[in-house]
């Protein structure tokens, strides 16, 4: 048996059918058309979301000929997951969509994945990029785990819906983006230290990806279909490179594993992508890299670049830092060993994270 890498078997899931721009929620029955789904659909919404699309994409299914049912979602929880699986196999239902934000994105991708139809994937919100990749975030019991699950069959994002979502959910998906600038520094380290497997190609894509969307941060505007066009593809962009990598490397290092910590210790945690974009600038301040320009980026986007504009107190922020190693222990990143809390202090006073 041959060691030569190029020998090893690779197996790359990506969504067929990305369909993005104004009105494009009125596509959906002819993705299904497209993709031969043709009858006994399961949609998976949340209680706002609904309202938003849910209800128009089970009406434009219906008007088409489809059995669909519905099914509104409040947790991405194991308990949910389970709720979606049996009403979908009482139902017999051919494949789930899932509509509304990242947790209902999530219940449906898993829910679809372990009885094994086919999911459709319609964001109303580009808040991260879950929306597009093969992992779903699953709360069980007082735990989240980021469980691999099949990538959607296809990605329907509407840029008028998503430009009328708060603005908050945008700046928060170009956080998930930019801190692919620190993924990608701790999976090169990584690789130095550890010999982890690295994709040239994921790595190249998602750097390029975070760094057009810093190199345009002063377009991305409130209510602008522009802005959320620009979002939406970098989120693909992301969500593809995890697929070439088979891992969710390229677009998660030591700044997500920040940001899971502080969805651990602080009682009202931020949005992910917002938690994600402050774990960026103190990483990058780690790796000796410019910290600086992150920040900057993230500030004209009107992202959350401090503490108090995460809504978390200091000593939370402290808390997690020196946590964060633990989060993941078999991927290496510049936390190495783990930070101690005089040092955690440095970084997140000298970032201007805390003053
Ligand atoms: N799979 C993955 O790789 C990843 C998954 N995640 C997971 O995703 C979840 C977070 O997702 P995120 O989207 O940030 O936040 P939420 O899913 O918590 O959604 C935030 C809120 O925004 C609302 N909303 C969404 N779209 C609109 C809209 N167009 N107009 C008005 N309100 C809207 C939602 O309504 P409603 O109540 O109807 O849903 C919800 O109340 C977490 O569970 C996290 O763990 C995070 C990162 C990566
Ligand atoms: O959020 C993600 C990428 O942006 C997924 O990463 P995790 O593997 O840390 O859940
Ligand atoms: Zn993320």
């Amino acid at each position: 048996m041959t060691q030569d890498m190029n020998a090893q078997k690779k197996w790359m899931q990506l969504p067929r059918d990305v369909v993005v721009g104004h009105g494009v929620i009125d596509d959906v029955k002819n993705v299904c058309a497209d993709l031969k789904l043709a009858d006994n659909a399961l949609i998976v919404t949340g209680k706002s979301t609904r309202k938003i699309a849910g209800d128009i994409v089970h009406d434009s299914l219906t008007d088409s000929g489809q059995r669909v049912e519905m099914i509104v979602s409040e947790a991405a929880s194991m308990k949910e997951v389970d709720r979606v699986r049996k009403q979908a196999l009482e139902s017999g239902v051919e494949y789930l969509l899932g509509v509304g934000s990242g947790k209902s994105i999530d219940v449906a991708k898993l829910a679809a994945t372990e009885i094994e139809v086919p999911f459709i994937s319609v964001p109303t919100a580009a808040s991260h990029d879950g929306i597009v990749s093969s992992r779903a975030s699953i709360k069980n019991g007082n735990k989240t785990a980021s469980i691999q699950a099949n990538a959607p069959m296809a990605v329907i994002a509407d840029t008028d819906i998503i430009a009328e979502a708060p603005y908050r959910l945008l700046a928060s998906g170009c956080g998930d983006i930019i801190s692919n600038c620190t993924a990608v520094l701790d999976w090169q380290l990584a690789t130095r230290l550890q010999n982890v497997p690295f994709s040239e190609y994921a790595a190249a894509l998602s750097s390029m990806t975070a760094q057009i969307l810093i190199d345009s941060a002063d377009t991305i505007k409130p209510e602008l279909e522009s802005s959320v066009r620009m979002v939406v593809k970098a989120l693909v962009s992301s969500g593809v490179a995890m697929s070439i990598a088979g891992s969710s490397r390229p677009a998660s290092g030591s700044e997500h594993m920040f940001s899971h910590a502080l969805d651990k210790v602080a009682p009202v945690p931020a949005l992910h992508g917002e938690q994600c974009g402050v774990g960026t600038i103190l990483m990058m301040y780690l790796h000796g890299g410019d910290w600086k320009s992150i920040r900057d980026a993230l500030q004209a986007i009107n992202a959350p670049v401090t503490a108090e504009e995460l809504g978390i107190e200091d000593k939370y922020i402290l808390e997690a830092l020196v946590l964060s190693h633990t989060i993941r222990p078999e991927r290496y990143t510049i936390l190495g060993t783990g930070l101690t809390p005089d040092a955690a202090e440095i970084v997140a006073r000298k970032t201007k994270v805390i003053s």
